[in-house]
């Protein structure tokens, strides 16, 4: 105990006033079930901004080291946390069974590299062709729930979820194979499922315990199927585009998923013209970044568009105003085109406050290879983790004033400026989201394409508590209830 009290007089840092088990220290707060990890994120985090920004935890203890974590709501500290330490944590390394040296979880030095091969994927040209696969899997969605309208209680993610991951299949994996592309879904959700389960409970996460846990055969199993999923697009591509002998001025406006953009560097299609990266991506490589995509990418914004029309549904008079705002930018189309969506501020402000409350990934974890004394004196000695506490930076008082947890998009419209690093659902710095325009521009998709058809109720109320959602935390933020509004057709 005494080293570990050295290293806070050391660092500076407070010590979090929760109970530290010898040897497991913090560790063991995280064990509980989703909802109580929820509730230790958030209280934690209020006791960061209590105690000025930083409060220091541990999360278990070998002979040599322990294992430091500072627990951040301040924004000066996310922003300097995220632009200098670039290296993830150890949780990250549960990642890399399903996604190697992906972009999400590749240490620095070959991230730097993985990352450059994925940007040019996410240039406005190619979101262009994204764009038009959000429009049709909306509007398609948006008709399998006619049966649902006025017929009760629904889990408006499950709708989402079908859309979002459709929308990857076919934007970024170029599948669009039904039967192949739900056996790759139903492995994909397995996989998460126990993933969840070994980044919560760091004894699962050793590999030696959890060939001892019934769901180790599932867990492997599953990775293999996405592998030989992910697999088998790559190598039919690769002959497709041995075989087909196109210019390079008919490629160009020719839609692509991002695993043909990828691919395309082989040079059978003209890299420079197509606006590919310049290196030829390995089998390995395009495989890895094809699943951190799917992964990112999938579920975060189900998530966020789930919170957001169930927010919709709880506050009627924001809903007529975005209403109103479609009917304005849309006229008679039902049918969302790309140029509206610049249009839509007040859709945009909505989305902002909903992620605001609401962000999908509620803490980033990232860690620190060399001492960083901050502003306040408060050092973050080397090897220490650090969680930024999103869900806490995003409701403290300090940037987002006494109303924080209120529910207001008009933040987002006022010209108030707040503090640049104090909204980060995307995280922010060199590591940032890649995908944050992708998803903006699905998310808006959807949202408006639903509520040109659909009024959002609440659910019928149950018990008396005030709360809208009741939260849980696995690998990211969602409502134990599984998302419930009620749907009612809107007859223009
Ligand atoms: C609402 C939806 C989304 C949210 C809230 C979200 C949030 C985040 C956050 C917070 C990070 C940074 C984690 C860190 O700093 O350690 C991140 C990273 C990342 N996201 Fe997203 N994301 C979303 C959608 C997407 C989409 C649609 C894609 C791709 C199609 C994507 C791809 C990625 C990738 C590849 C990274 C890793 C970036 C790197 O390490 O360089 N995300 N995301």
């Amino acid at each position: 105990q005494c080293r570990i009290w050295s290293v806070e007089r050391r660092s500076g840092q407070p010590a979090s006033r929760h109970r530290a088990l010898p040897l497991l220290g913090h560790a063991h707060l995280l064990l509980g079930s989703d909802a109580d990890r929820m509730k230790i994120l958030e209280a934690v985090g209020r006791e960061a901004i209590e105690k000025g920004g930083v409060v220091a935890t541990w999360l278990g203890r070998s002979f040599y080291t322990t294992l430091r974590c500072a627990v951040t709501s301040d924004a000066a500290v996310a922003e300097l946390v995220l632009r200098r330490c670039l290296a993830k944590t150890a949780v990250s390394d549960i990642l890399r069974h399903l996604c190697g040296n992906g972009t999400v979880s590749a240490p620095v030095n070959i991230w730097r590299l993985r990352r450059k091969l994925i940007t040019p994927m996410f240039s406005t040209r190619h979101l262009r062709n994204s764009f038009a696969t959000f429009a049709r899997k909306s509007a398609e969605m948006s008709e399998r729930m006619r049966p649902a309208a006025g017929n009760g209680v629904i889990s408006i993610a499950k709708y989402l979820s079908t859309y979002t991951l459709e929308s990857v299949c076919e934007s970024i994996l170029g599948e669009s194979n039904e039967k192949k592309r739900d056996e790759f879904l139903c492995a994909f959700e397995e996989y998460c499922r126990i993933a969840v389960l070994r980044m919560s409970n760091p004894l699962l996460a050793v590999e030696a315990v959890f060939k001892l846990h019934p769901a180790f055969t599932t867990y492997y199993r599953s990775i293999r199927i996405m592998w030989d999923f992910i697999d088998e697009i790559i190598n039919t591509k690769k002959v497709l585009g041995k075989n087909k002998n196109v210019s390079a001025s008919e490629d160009i406006n020719q839609p692509k998923s991002f695993m043909e953009l990828l691919m395309c560097a082989s040079g059978a299609r003209g890299a420079g013209a197509s606006g590919c990266a310049a290196r030829v991506p390995s089998t390995t490589e395009l495989r890895e970044e094809m699943l951190v995509l799917a992964l990112a990418g999938g579920d975060t914004s189900t998530v966020a568009a789930s919170f957001a029309c169930c927010l919709l549904a709880q506050q009627p008079h924001v809903q007529e105003r975005l209403y109103n705002e479609l009917l304005e930018v849309l006229g008679e189309r039902k049918a969302i085109e790309l140029e509206d969506l610049t249009k839509l501020k007040y859709m945009e402000a909505v989305i902002n406050e909903s992620l605001r409350l609401y962000p999908p990934v509620p803490s980033i974890l990232r860690k620190v290879l060399k001492d960083i004394t901050l502003p306040s004196g408060v050092k973050l000695l080397e090897g220490t983790g650090v969680c930024i506490n999103v869900w806490c930076l995003h409701r403290n008082p300090l940037y987002w004033g006494p109303d924080a947890d209120i529910f207001n998009p008009d933040r987002f419209l006022d010209n108030v400026k707040h503090h640049p690093h104090a909204f980060i659902p995307f995280g922010s710095g060199p590591r940032n989201c890649i995908g944050y325009r992708y998803a903006m521009m699905s998310m808006k998709t959807v949202v408006a394409t639903l509520l040109r058809s659909y009024r959002f109720l609440p659910p019928p109320t149950s018990g008396d508590t005030n709360e809208i959602f009741s939260l849980k935390f696995d690998i990211m933020l969602r409502d134990l209830e599984g998302f419930k509004l009620q749907l009612e057709s809107r007859h223009v």
